[in-house]
Order: structure tokens, then C-alpha cells, then sequence
């Protein structure tokens, strides 16, 4: 990357968690941690829960077993610049942006992820639904503590790490997600997404949550599903043994998920993905902060 060239970028959010999307079809940037860690800065770059960098899987040395199925991956890194398997929403938005670019038609598509294949359906309005894969719901439990306080939680996995806590009172755990709650490194080795739960009333929750590299944000799409999965299983039988979907609606502080948990164990979401702004870096700005 010289000064002389210009980057694109696009801004768009899923229930208001926020990305920096940048096109980069054959794999030609490296963006380094610090870079992206930049660019998701709020005050001094363009601000963002995490970057979605858009690459042909086929030019990805992570993606190019997937790329008969999924031409596009998603390259997703949290606000940190640390790279995590997987992020809900990102997908959501990622599916937006490729039928915005013309890239994609609408209807349904694969697209790839370090988590595996994810199949999105993306109309030229409205929601845009992922299958997401199945939950893996471990039984060893976990304590969380924030502030003094510490909570039971529910080990989730949605191809990234969950620790699920239910709480009476969401304000209970709200004013201490500014501080990063802890979690037993021997059960995260990797860090831990945190999820703090209260019922709203049947098959619907509502949930904060502390991202792992990104801090508290106003939505989490693996969150939602861990939740609603952990729910589900404390309110009943599985789908799997009932023969009937488990539907959950999850209520975050920028909205509202529909989490579905079918027969066959897969997990869908469906919510908002929209693109808000697209514009370029600047061009000694951007030299700068990928050096
Ligand atoms: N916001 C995402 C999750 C992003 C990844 C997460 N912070 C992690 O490190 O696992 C989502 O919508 O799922």
C-alpha cells in the first residue's frame, strides 16, 4: 500500500454492533492488529466494533478450503485487531455488503468464515437470516466475576467462546460491563465473550454482553444464539428430543434478534444488517497507521 492509493471503505451495522468493512478482493493488504485496533478507534479513526475484510476465499490461506462452496470470506477482527472465529452480526452484514456491491445476488449464499461455511439468505430489503451452525453446550461449570461479584455460568460454544450468566435484574450486571469481567483462563484459554440474561417473558430474553476484544457493545449475533440455546435448554427438552424449533427473541441495547434452534441442531438468526456509509482512507493516514 503506497500513499498514493486509495482504500475504500464501507460502515455497516447489525442491531447497532458496528463494522468498518474493507473490500479487499485478492488478499493484497495486511492489516496488522495496530491497524485495525486504528481504524475501530472511535475519536481518532472511523470507530467500530471490528473490521470485516472482504476477501475472495480462494486469495485467503485460511479460507481456500472453502472456497469451492463460499466464494467470498469473511475476515473478521474484533476493535482490538485480535481475530476471532466468528461474529454473528458480522456475517449479517458482510452478506449486505456483498449484494450492495453488486457482488452477489440476492437470495441465498455461502460465505466463508474461520468457523466454516455460513448460509446466509440476504433479500434486497430487510432482515437477512444465517444459519449459524450448532451450539456446543458444555457441562463443567464456570464462574464469572465482575467487581466483587461472581455468577454461575453456561460454557457456549458458537465457534467462538460464551460464557452465558442469568441474571434477576439486567441493571444487575449493566454498570459493571466497562470493567472486563473475569473468566477461568483454564476453561477460556482464548478469552471469553460474556452474556449477562433476564427474562422479559415466554421465549424472550434480553441480554448485555462484554465481547472479548471489543469491550461491551450494544449487540452480539453468537451472543444471542449462546443465549438462546442456554435458554432453551434451561426452559425444556432439547429440539432435538421435542421434534419441535425452540424460537427465542433476544433483545440487546440495539435491538432485537430472532433466534431459532431447529430439530436438526443448527442454530438460525435472523435480524437488521445495514450499510450506513462508504467513503476512502486517507491516504498518509492510513500509510501511517498500517506501518
Ligand atoms: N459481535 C460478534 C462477535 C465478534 C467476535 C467476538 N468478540 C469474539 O472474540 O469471539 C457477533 O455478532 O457474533
Amino acid at each position: 500500500m503506497t500513499s498514493t492509493q486509495r482504500l475504500a471503505y464501507l460502515k455497516g451495522h447489525g442491531t447497532e454492533n458496528d463494522f468498518v468493512i474493507v473490500p479487499d478482493p485478492d488478499g493484497r493488504l495486511d492489516l496488522p492488529r495496530a491497524a485495525v485496533a486504528r481504524i475501530c478507534d472511535r475519536r481518532a479513526g472511523l470507530g467500530g466494533d471490528g473490521v470485516l475484510r472482504v476477501v475472495r476465499s480462494a486469495a485467503h490461506p485460511e479460507a481456500q478450503d472453502q472456497a469451492d462452496e463460499a466464494e467470498w470470506f469473511m475476515d473478521y477482527r474484533n476493535g482490538d485487531g485480535s481475530i476471532a472465529e466468528m461474529c454473528g452480526n458480522g456475517v449479517r452484514v458482510f452478506a449486505r455488503y456483498l449484494l450492495h456491491a453488486g457482488l452477489v445476488e440476492a437470495g441465498d449464499l455461502a460465505i466463508a468464515t474461520r468457523a466454516g461455511v455460513r448460509r446466509v439468505h440476504v433479500a434486497k430489503t430487510g432482515d437477512v437470516t444465517v444459519s449459524m451452525g450448532r451450539a456446543e453446550l458444555f457441562e463443567e461449570s464456570v464462574v464469572v466475576t465482575v467487581g466483587g461479584r461472581s455468577w454461575p455460568a453456561r460454557n457456549v460454544s458458537m465457534g467462538n467462546p460464551h460464557a452465558v450468566v442469568f441474571v434477576e435484574d439486567l441493571a444487575h450486571a449493566g454498570d459493571l460491563l466497562a470493567v472486563p469481567p473475569f473468566s477461568p483462563a483454564s476453561v477460556y484459554p482464548d478469552g471469553v465473550n460474556i452474556e449477562f440474561v433476564a427474562d422479559r417473558g415466554p421465549h424472550h430474553v434480553a441480554m448485555r454482553v462484554h465481547e472479548r476484544g471489543s469491550g461491551e457493545t450494544r449487540s452480539c449475533g453468537t451472543g444471542a444464539c449462546a443465549v438462546a440455546v442456554a435458554t432453551a435448554r434451561r426452559d425444556g427438552p432439547a429440539p432435538a428430543e421435542t421434534g419441535t424449533p425452540a424460537i427465542y427473541t433476544v433483545d440487546v441495547l440495539g435491538g432485537s434478534l430472532s433466534i431459532t434452534e431447529l430439530p436438526d441442531g443448527t442454530v438460525e438468526m435472523t435480524g437488521p444488517a445495514e450499510i450506513v456509509a462508504e467513503g476512502t482512507f486517507e491516504p498518509a493516514w492510513l500509510t501511517a497507521a498500517l506501518a
